[in-house]
């Protein structure tokens, strides 16, 4: 039976058609009303063809510690091809291209300052650290159509992520999970702000933080919630990593770390919150179910589960889940992008009483899922 269309989807039909004819946008183009919504259109899909350059503008800055060095002080060309080790031809051409992304910004007196996305920078390694990694993202996408068609894992980006695609996560050496856990640890501050600003964890006893990588998420919650007992789950090589984490911040006394494998192993008991914290959207719905239901066991009547991680359908960042996200998980070889309402789906079906998303300052880094176990 064809579907009956709403009146909004029919606009869109017939805007689409409109759009889709090349003499009625000629037309468009010149004629003074729709000519401001034809460049907008114009600039939007030359942005979505040029991206993958913007994106190696940006890593060229990154690369080169631009943005350090403009933080030190205004330089003009010549100081910064000595920096950068550059022609002075490179040098210009580099950040005049950064300078129209608002990367870099050149002053009246001709000396280079930061831009106010290069100043973005500052302060934050995770995301100098995240497009580093993105070379491995970047290889695997070359060829966009055989990723979606290649049977999933066997990327630069799944070998990256080891744990993605192992038989026996638990076997895993500690050298396989060195380089992801420092990238987690380096950007887990700026995750870990959005949730301290949405949930206040000292109504807590402790907080078992699951896939909680090296400690930096415990290591950030901890001065906020000083009478908080800190406990970890991850691999046994990645909670090696943690427990020397955990001791060196100085939290070692308030910390007990485990190691195991989350999909075979049941998890500790003793803790009135449980989060996951970017650990949902690795995998497949199974092993989600699984986790979410192994999280309930272990909890107590009145406790708590927190999920954070960027998530599907975000409004006003809708390519970050679906786009971003999606491609990532693919190119990984396991998980999906979830929507909030989805997650809060399958907490019902595990067993959960109740659920709402708390609002986080910035949601496209992440926003934040609270459910509760039923008091008695
Ligand atoms: C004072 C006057 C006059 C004016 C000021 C005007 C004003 C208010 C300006 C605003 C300034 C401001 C507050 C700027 C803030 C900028 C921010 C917060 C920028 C943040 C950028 C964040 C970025 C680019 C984050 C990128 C994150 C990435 C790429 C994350 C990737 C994550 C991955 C790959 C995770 C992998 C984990 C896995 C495997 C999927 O589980
Ligand atoms: C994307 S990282 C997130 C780390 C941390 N929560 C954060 O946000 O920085 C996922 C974490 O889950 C852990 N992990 C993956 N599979 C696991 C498994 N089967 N058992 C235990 N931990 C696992 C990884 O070792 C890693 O530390």
């Amino acid at each position: 039976m064809p579907a009956v269309l709403c009146l909004r989807d029919r606009l869109r039909g017939w805007r689409e058609a409109v759009t889709a004819d090349p003499r009625f946008r000629a037309w468009a183009a010149r004629f003074p009303l729709t000519r401001p919504m034809a460049r907008r259109r114009a600039r939007q899909l030359f942005d979505i063809c040029a991206g993958f350059v913007y994106a190696q503008v940006l890593t060229a800055c990154v690369r080169l510690n631009l943005f350090e060095i403009l933080h030190e002080a205004p330089a003009t060309d010549a100081a910064l091809a000595h920096r950068l080790a550059l022609t002075p031809e490179a040098t210009t051409r580099l950040l005049e291209a950064a300078a129209s992304l608002e990367l870099t910004y050149r002053r009246a007196d001709g000396r280079w300052v930061l831009g106010p996305l290069g100043a973005a920078m500052i302060g934050n390694p995770g995301i100098a650290a995240m497009v580093e990694h993105h070379a491995l993202l970047y290889a695997d996408l070359a060829d966009p159509v055989a990723l979606l068609r290649r049977e999933r894992g066997g990327n630069a980006l799944s070998g990256y992520w080891a744990y993605a695609g192992a038989e026996a996560p638990a076997a895993l050496p500690g050298g396989q999970v060195a380089d992801y856990s420092g990238l987690m640890a380096a950007s887990q501050p700026m995750v870990a702000a959005e949730v301290l600003a949405a949930y206040d964890f000292r109504r807590h006893r402790a907080l078992l933080d699951v896939g909680g990588g090296e400690g930096a998420f415990l290591a950030e919650v901890a001065p906020s919630a000083p009478a908080l007992r800190l406990m970890l789950f991850d691999l046994p090589p990645v909670a090696v990593r943690a427990q020397a984490r955990l001791a060196a911040r100085g939290f070692g006394a308030r910390s007990a770390v485990f190691g195991g494998d989350f999909t075979a192993d049941s998890l500790p008991q003793g803790a009135d919150l449980i989060s996951f914290v970017r650990v949902l959207h690795d995998h497949d719905d199974k092993v989600v179910m699984h986790l979410l239901r192994s999280a309930r066991a272990a909890l107590p009547a009145g406790g708590r589960l927190l999920i954070a991680e960027p998530m599907a359908g975000t409004p006003g960042a809708e390519p970050m889940g679906q786009a971003y996200f999606g491609f990532y998980l693919l190119a990984m070889g396991r998980g999906r992008p979830r929507r909030a309402e989805e997650l809060q789906a399958m907490l019902r079906e595990a067993g959960f009483a109740a659920s709402r998303a708390l609002p986080t300052p910035t949601p496209l880094l992440a926003r934040v899922l609270i459910a509760d176990v039923s008091a008695a």
